[in-house]
């Protein structure tokens, strides 16, 4: 196959440093613990914040203070911002700054999806050097066919952003779809793509084309072989008030905790704004403890 790269004069190379080796000094320095962003309506007022632009700007910038330092990356879900309009994404952007500032990885939850064009076109919003919403990563689908990826991923490898592609998701709905068969392979969806993002990162360890596997689901079921995805960044959502435990991420994940994103939302964020940094601490270290 053509690699996207070499045939994009537009997308210029910085020489910038890979999203992967910023992800791997950040897990040594930090460890594995992404803190979710997500300001759902019952959260801002059990922190007696607004239910508006203004209370998801505090929401955020609170959640970034506490995470700074403890916690390896945060993951706004950009759709609570975005609810808000104009004024939403004008809180998601100073979010985004400030948590660049203070040195952690962020991760925009933005899950697009579209003909590769487009897709390139969400990229150069969420992951250009200087765009207003710059991120480190984001998250994407491959619904539309992982080559539907290639101009995003030629764009990430040129700025040294990442991608999580969503592969075998938490939510149970999915079940069905991504443990469907692809005609031909063998293979399910989810274990198509795995191997196919995996392969993008050309055995580096690890690499800047990561997988969403959710911590509620069983790999086995997928087909999907975690020693045959060593190195691959992991995004994995489902702790806590989805049910999973950390106590269980070497057993779920096998060689992939090593490059896992232990990700929790709403469980750290239900403590309040005065308990979070406490909270964050503790479960980052205990995330720390089950991978020792
Ligand atoms: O990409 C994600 O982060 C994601 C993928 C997935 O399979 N499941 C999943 O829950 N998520 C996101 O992870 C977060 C989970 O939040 P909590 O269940 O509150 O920890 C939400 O922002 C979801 O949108």
């Amino acid at each position: 196959m053509l690699d996207p790269l070499q045939h994009r004069p537009d997308v210029q190379q910085l020489g910038v440093t890979p999203f992967g080796d910023r992800l791997a000094a950040a897990f040594a320095e930090r460890g594995h613990l992404c803190v979710g962003i997500d300001p759902h309506p019952w959260l801002l007022e059990a922190w007696e914040l607004p239910d508006d632009a203004r209370g998801v700007r505090d929401f955020g910038l609170r959640a970034v203070e506490a995470a700074a330092g403890q916690a390896c990356a945060i993951k706004p879900q950009v759709a609570f911002f975005e609810r808000h309009g104009a004024t939403g994404y004008s809180a998601l952007e100073a979010v985004l700054a400030e948590a660049r500032d203070a040195g952690l990885i962020v991760i925009a939850d933005a899950k697009r999806g579209d003909v590769g064009s487009t897709v390139e076109a969400y990229g150069r919003a969420w992951l250009s050097i200087g765009s207003p919403l710059e991120a480190d990563a984001m998250t994407v689908s491959a619904y539309q066919g992982a080559g539907s990826l290639d101009a995003v991923r030629a764009l990430a490898t040129a700025q040294g952003k990442g991608l999580f592609v969503l592969a075998a998701t938490s939510n149970p709905e999915s079940f069905g779809l991504q443990q469907a068969i692809v005609p031909g392979t063998g293979e399910t969806v989810a274990a198509a793509i795995a191997h196919e993002v995996s392969g993008w990162n050309h055995a580096r360890i690890p690499g800047s084309f990561g997988l969403v596997l959710g911590a509620t689901v069983e790999l086995g079921a997928y087909g999907i072989d975690p020693h045959r995805l060593a190195g691959t960044p992991v995004l994995a959502p489902g702790f806590g008030h989805q049910g999973a435990r950390f106590s269980d991420i070497r057993r779920l994940f096998g060689p992939l905790a090593d490059t896992a994103l232990v990700s929790v939302s709403r469980s750290v964020l239900q403590v309040g704004p005065e308990r979070l940094a406490e909270a964050v601490r503790r479960h980052s270290a205990e995330v720390s403890e089950c991978l020792a």
